[in-house]
């Protein structure tokens, strides 16, 4: 394919049904042939993607390699220059306002900086999804966000707090508690324990880990972060030559022969992380092992 491909529409085929596959019968996150480009720069050429119920894939890829751009593609906050990206089965380049406000009820972002509204509590943060919705009444609204709460590990002494009076780890909670605040099948991650102590970061892994397996959570997540990658991680997507060159387990990538994957996998830091990895105790499985792709 030529690289100065012009701009074209969505490329999906089928048309929307209107109707979301929330049952894992599709990948809840499937990209095809997806082309990215900003000016003349070509940043994703023809890069395909499947993400599958239940997984926590994680994208990873040197610096500018268009991780976050896809990650907004996802959310339908960018589109592709050429290319399908479809959620829950519908194409997001062509849903309109009501089907994609339909689609975020079922995901949850957790933005890098956690994102909370200054001005308003923590209660009134994590409500705020529900109360978009117009149609909760207000004694559910309070035990759904005081659930949330109790599920992220802050008690209810925390509700009238604003956010300046927060640590790093309770706003990363209080932002994780208002992604789950209307129990979304979905969950997005942008560098979850970017700013956290070692500490933090780890009982914060730990959380994420305990709300997959209970929720059946699909998450994708992007970080840079060794130790959250290899702690979380189900699958692991490489991102290099402005596609997707590999995906699997973390054990199986490592076998790849690719001057990224050595660099990143098996650099210092990575062989620190690796051995952490193999040092804590085994974890249940969340999702079933999944076979190694390279392309
Ligand atoms: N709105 C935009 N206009 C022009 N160029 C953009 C825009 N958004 C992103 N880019 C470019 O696209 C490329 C990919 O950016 P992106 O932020 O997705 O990379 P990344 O893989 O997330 O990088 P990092 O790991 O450094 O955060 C970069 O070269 C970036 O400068």
């Amino acid at each position: 394919m030529d690289a100065n491909l012009p701009t074209a529409t969505s490329n999906c085929g089928a048309p929307n049904t209107g109707v979301l596959k929330l049952d894992g019968s599709v990948p809840v996150v499937e990209i095809t042939g997806l082309w990215t480009k900003f000016g003349r720069t070509v940043v994703h050429q023809d890069l395909n993607l499947a993400i599958q119920a239940g997984e926590i894939l994680s994208i990873v890829g040197g610096s500018g390699t268009g991780k976050t751009v896809l990650l907004r593609q996802m959310l339908g906050l960018e589109h592709p220059a050429r290319g399908c990206v479809r959620v829950f089965g519908e194409d997001i380049s062509e849903v309109d306002a009501g089907q994609l406000q339909k689609l975020r009820n079922h995901w949850g972002m957790l933005f890098q900086q956690g994102a909370l509204y200054s001005a308003l509590t923590v209660f009134e943060n994590i409500a705020q999804p529900l109360r978009e919705l117009h149609k909760i009444p207000e004694d559910l609204v309070r035990d759904v966000v005081l659930l949330k709460m109790n599920m992220v590990g802050l008690g209810p002494e925390h509700a009238d707090k604003m956010p300046s009076d927060l640590s790093g780890g309770m706003v990363k909670r209080v932002a994780l508690a208002r992604a789950l605040a209307l129990e979304p099948q979905l969950l997005f991650l942008d560098e979850p324990t970017a700013g956290l102590d070692p500490d933090l970061s780890e009982s914060f892994v730990a959380l994420i880990k305990s709300l997959h397996r209970e929720l059946g959570l699909t998450v994708v997540m992007v970080t840079h972060d060794l130790d959250t990658l290899f702690a979380l991680s189900t699958r692991i997507a490489v991102l290099a030559e402005k596609h997707v060159i590999a995906i699997g387990p973390t054990r199986e990538l490592l076998k790849i022969d690719h001057p990224f994957i050595k660099e990143f996998f098996l650099g210092d830091r990575g062989r620190r992380a690796l051995e952490a990895l193999d040092s804590s105790p085994p974890q249940p499985k969340a999702a079933p092992e999944q076979p190694l792709n390279q392309h």
